[in-house]
């Protein structure tokens, strides 16, 4: 697999296109990034010795740090894989242990291939799936002459909505992954079911158009080498893996409050889970061995109530780039709304442009917007960008649900706009926890 490889300016500038400010941890992340590369370049021996600097993400909810993870794993085509430690300290998790993390991340690295690799045979796969389509039309046992006419229908698009019946083969095994298993073990029976259910063969009713996808997927993967995209799977998920582990603070807690509480794991036994995996072990799954010296760590937090220094100082010694996000102003509300290249406006305007609705934010609006959501971030909580997409939302309510009927129209929105939708809203104390 070729790995794009961007100067550390050229990652920043690469982020730069979707996240607002931020610049301390997108230079951390852009660093750590190119250091990959710089430890491919080294001598074997060298190359082993070096051990990937991971990084602690320090700043408030839902300012961008697991955004600027997504799209530095994005641009690198690593596997991404985000997790919070909490959820292994709650009940129930005992046999889902830490080591899944890992699991998980093969299963992302080995399906991203196969989407990769899906291309590469994409022709040849169309090709027999169209022969399986016709045979499903027609009979196995029909003349090439009937063949070849359906076939011929088929490209005209004739029978895109005749439903037929067809048996599909499993599809890529999920869940039940047994390869975790130790004494005391608690199996997850539904897990185990879905596991199973889907490699049998199942026969379903479906129309041409939505037939000829699964079809060519399934024949897709039957060219697929899979015993050779495992391997390099795990060779990239060894190599380039990215696992972002959030919440890292909640886990913070030394052995006062260790032992089982109330039948949790304690935090600082979760600190320690983790430890081997972040310094490099070795986890066996169900694909083979995984060794995850190399994999990329980013440990992410609010640090409001513990701090840095609470964590095991092994942990901390682990994740020795420490940056700090800021808490998102008015202006980076602003900015967020209008500048990134996917930003929430543009999906907005986009989305009912399909309606033939002409959205125009009128640059009052957004800054009555970006007041708005700062203003109930001060007074109710502070969750960040996150506060934009529901005051959007209750501001747009009343022209989604009627843009089918209103083709061709403009519509402008205002700060007035703003003022009657919304903020009336806003300051309903205890309504605007609901709706806002
Ligand atoms: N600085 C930013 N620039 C652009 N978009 C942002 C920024 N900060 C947050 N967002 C948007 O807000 C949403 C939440 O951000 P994100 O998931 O990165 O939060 P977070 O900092 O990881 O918080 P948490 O720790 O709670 O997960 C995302 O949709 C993201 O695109």
């Amino acid at each position: 697999m070729d790995i794009p490889n961007y100067s550390p300016r050229e990652i920043v500038s690469e982020l730069d296109r979707f996240i607002i400010g931020q610049n301390d941890a997108k230079r951390a992340v852009a660093i750590a990034l190119r250091n990959r590369w710089r430890r491919a370049q080294l001598p074997d021996g060298l190359r082993d010795e070096v051990v990937p600097k991971n990084i602690l993400m320090i700043g408030p909810t839902g300012c961008g740090k697991t955004e600027i993870a997504r799209r530095l794993a994005k641009l690198a085509q690593s596997p991404f894989l985000k997790v919070e430690a909490t959820k292994f300290t709650e009940v129930g998790y005992v046999g889902r242990d830490v080591e899944s993390i890992v699991r998980d991340l093969v299963e992302v690295s080995i399906n991203m291939l196969r989407d990769l690799k899906r291309k590469d045979v994409q022709v040849k796969a169309e090709h027999a799936a169209e022969a399986r389509l016709v045979d499903a039309l027609v009979g196995e046992k029909a003349s090439a002459d009937t063949k070849s006419k359906f076939r011929q229908m088929l490209r005209n698009g004739e029978l895109e909505d005749k439903e037929i019946d067809l048996q599909l083969a499993s599809e890529a095994p999920q869940g039940g992954d047994m390869s975790n298993m130790t004494p005391g073990t608690v199996i997850n029976f539904n897990d185990m079911m879905k596991g199973l259910m889907n490699r049998v063969p199942q026969r379903r009713r479906l129309t041409v158009a939505a037939a000829r996808e699964h079809l060519a997927r399934e024949e897709a993967d039957k060219l697929l080498d899979n015993d050779a995209l495992t391997r390099e799977a795990i060779a990239h998920t060894q190599e380039h893996g990215i696992v972002f582990l959030d919440e890292i603070d909640k886990v913070c807690g030394r052995s006062s409050e260790g032992g089982m509480r109330g039948g949790d794991v304690s935090r600082e036994g979760v600190q320690r889970d983790l430890l081997p995996l972040i310094e490099g072990t070795t986890v066996s799954t169900k694909h083979g061995t995984v060794k995850t010296d190399h994999i990329l760590f980013i440990a992410s937090g609010a640090f409001h109530i513990a701090k840095p220094s609470d964590l095991l100082p092994e942990l901390q010694g682990r994740l020795p780039i420490r940056v700090e996000l800021s808490g998102l102003s008015r202006d980076d509300l602003r900015r967020i709304l209008q500048e990134p290249e996917h930003s929430l406006l543009k999906q907005y305007v986009s989305l009912l442009g399909t309606e033939g609705v002409t959205l125009d934010f009128q640059d009052d609006a957004v800054e009555a917007l970006a007041e708005l959501a700062a203003d109930i971030n001060d007074r109710v909580e502070n969750i960040g960008a996150r506060r934009l997409a529901t005051v959007l939302e209750r501001l747009l309510e009343e022209v989604s649900f009627t843009a089918s009927d209103r083709n061709g129209e403009k519509i402008a929105i205002t700060a007035a706009d703003v003022r009657d939708r919304v903020a009336p809203l806003a300051n309903k104390g205890d309504l605007s926890r609901f709706i806002l």
